[in-house]
């Protein structure tokens, strides 16, 4: 389903951006269907050798290593010049929440060590208001917090899931060993408030709420070959 979308993000994204992606030294590629579409774009173009290519995910490293192409993780990669990413809702301010595929936490490292961060999305990942409210907020948690953690969310007012696997019994295990808890929420209208509020509970490592200071451009693909650019610069 809207795949044609996903490419068409994905290609607008690194036609705009192709001069500074063939002159990066280290890019940094996310996790996802529509990033996927981005990945065999660069390959295509020949565009990954010569880079150091770092990962969001063990998912995306098996991508591209049945490509031919070893890639780095966020532990041999303090920085990159640029990110390029999917996402799961956006609003209007430009606050973004990712997680869908569990990859959140080195999504967020890369996010925060690189210099230019994009996102791809097809419109329907796009919230018009200023507030979040589609999709519920993925919270990586060490194992034995999560009773605790579900517990202080519950009493902060919101619905904590815990995410269960579909080829695996029981709670479905990130990259690094932990679990995942989906919150269900009304509205949140403050991410970078709410995202710091959940982190100060113990056990928690990272929420998949991306607040617009991570985020520079966004490319929306729309039905009719339609492409938005949103940017905060
Ligand atoms: O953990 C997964 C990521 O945040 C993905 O980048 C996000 O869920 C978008 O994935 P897709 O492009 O498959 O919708």
């Amino acid at each position: 389903m809207y795949e044609y979308l996903k490419k068409l993000s994905s290609i607008y994204a690194l036609r705009m951006f192709i001069d500074k992606i063939r002159d990066s030294k280290v890019l940094g590629i996310g996790t996802g269907s529509t990033v996927k579409y981005f990945i065999d774009e660069l390959i295509r173009l020949g565009m990954l050798k010569d880079k150091k290519v770092v990962v969001s995910s063990y998912a995306t490293h098996n991508y591209l290593y049945k490509h031919g192409i070893d890639a780095y993780t966020p532990i041999n990669c303090n920085y990159a010049d640029i990110y390029v990413d999917g996402l799961d809702e956006i609003n209007a301010n430009l606050d973004i929440i990712k997680g869908r595929g569990a990859a959140l936490l080195w999504e967020k490292q890369l996010a925060i060590r690189s210099k230019l961060r994009i996102y791809i999305a097809d419109y329907t990942k796009v919230n018009p208001e200023q507030y979040l409210y589609m999709k519920p907020v993925p919270i990586e948690v060490v194992p034995n917090a999560v009773y605790y953690v579900i517990e202080k969310l519950t009493i902060l007012g919101y619905k904590p899931v815990l995410r269960i696997g579909k080829m695996k019994d029981g709670p479905i295990i990130t990259d690094n060993g932990n679990f995942i808890i989906d919150l269900v929420y009304e509205k949140i209208q403050n991410a970078k408030q709410v995202d710091e509020e959940i982190k100060k509970i113990n056990g928690v490592v990272e929420t998949g709420l991306f607040p617009n200071n991570l985020v520079d451009y966004v490319i929306v693909s729309y039905p009719g070959n339609i492409v938005k650019v949103y940017s905060r610069r």
